[in-house]
């Protein structure tokens, strides 16, 4: 039976001199799913993208696609093309030969090649453009393009490193979607690199985050914004307020946790191993917070209002509490309502987050 493990990453390191780019990387991706590898600049993203089509040999670990050790094959037995910024389309030639290339340099006969591309350009909705050039396309008819010439090539798995980098933001938004939309279309399974935690919240079924070469949480966009496993996840993935707190009990998936100066105590489901005494960080996001509304949850802090903006869907506000640490509450749709000077801030206990403190 087919596996529906596409990739297969073990134990994945590489080392560039003395800088050691990837640490034990173990990741399956499944088929036809959009994974994005998600991180700031130089923490490796690339090096491993390049260490899956075989542009790199990794040092130690196994790379396996769809079943096959591949780590002593070059890139084209591999068969994973990328797709680079710019999409890389070659500006002289017409769509049509654009997409035919890959065929045409591994000598296919001139029949396959007419009716492959002319079925892959009806995938991607691009019928009837065969003669255009690609300055004479917009942002997205390229990048379905882009998309036509991996497909063309019957690859596993297409490879985007952050293939839409150089456009404005509204292009990049229509460019997006269609990015999505094909994929599901057409059941691809697309590895896409982005430092951008956004576009990596809204298209992916998977997000890998990446600290300094090492994987610090694959999971749903849901479980990555919710539930970030580090500090690190919490604080890269939008915006967050951290809490000290030190816990009580812990039984059965939930921890009773103690927190602020007057030591309140809040019941928190966590998956993580914690022991009595230990002190933890409570992650809750500004949007989880309400303020004067004690009725909404279980958790409560006073803060004073410093200032406060406004974001058009929400107004942004900013505070601190008695010990003067800084709080970010977002508060929508309230009409002409704005706080001042003290307020209680609150929170469900299901929106609060338990992270373990001696993880990086
Ligand atoms: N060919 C190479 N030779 C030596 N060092 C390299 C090479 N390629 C990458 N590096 C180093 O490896 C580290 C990771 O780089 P990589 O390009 O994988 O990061 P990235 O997360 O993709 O960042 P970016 O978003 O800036 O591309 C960096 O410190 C970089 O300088």
């Amino acid at each position: 039976m087919e596996s529906n493990i596409l990739l297969d990453l073990k134990n994945v390191n590489k080392v560039f001199g003395n800088n050691h780019v990837l640490k034990n990387i173990n990741l399956q991706i499944e088929r036809g799913k959009f994974i994005t590898f998600l991180g700031p600049s130089g923490c490796g993203k690339t090096t491993l993208l390049r260490s899956i089509a075989g542009f790199y040999t990794v040092d130690e670990g196994e790379v396996w696609i769809d079943g096959k050790l591949v780590n002593d094959l070059p890139p084209y037995k591999r068969g994973t093309p990328m797709v680079f910024q710019e999409y890389a389309l070659f500006p002289h030639m017409t769509v049509f030969d654009n997409i035919a290339y890959g065929l045409d340099i591994k000598k296919r006969p001139e029949a396959e090649v007419q009716q492959r591309v002319k079925d892959v350009m009806a995938q991607v909705k691009l019928t009837g453009l065969e003669e255009r050039y690609p300055h004479e396309m917009s942002g997205g008819q390229q990048q379905r393009v882009a998309m036509a010439r991996a497909l063309v090539m019957n690859s596993p798995i297409i490879l985007l490193d952050e293939p839409l980098s150089n456009l404005d933001a509204k292009l990049r938004e229509e460019v997006r979607v269609e990015l999505r939309a094909i994929q599901q279309e057409l059941g691809l399974t697309v590895i896409y690199v982005t430092h951008d935690q956004l576009e990596a919240l809204s298209m992916s079924d998977q997000i890998v985050v990446f600290n300094k070469g090492a994987i610090d949480q694959y999971g749903t966009p849901h479980e990555i914004y919710y539930e970030p496993r580090t500090q690190y996840v919490a604080d890269f993935i939008g915006t967050t307020n951290f809490i000290e707190a030190v816990v009580m009990q812990n039984k059965g998936g939930k921890a009773i946790v103690r927190y602020g100066q007057a030591g309140d105590n809040v019941t928190i489901a966590t998956d993580e191993k914690l022991t009595e005494g230990e002190e933890v960080l409570l992650s809750v996001r500004p949007e989880s917070l309400r303020l004067n509304q004690p009725e909404v949850g279980e958790f409560h802090v006073f803060g004073v209002v410093k200032s406060s903006m406004f974001l058009g869907e929400k107004e942004r506000y900013f505070l601190a509490d008695q010990s003067g640490k800084e709080w970010i509450v977002d508060a929508y749709d309230i009409g002409q309502k704005t706080f001042e000077g003290q307020v209680q801030m609150s929170a469900a206990a299901d929106k609060i987050h338990i992270i373990k403190k001696n993880k990086e």
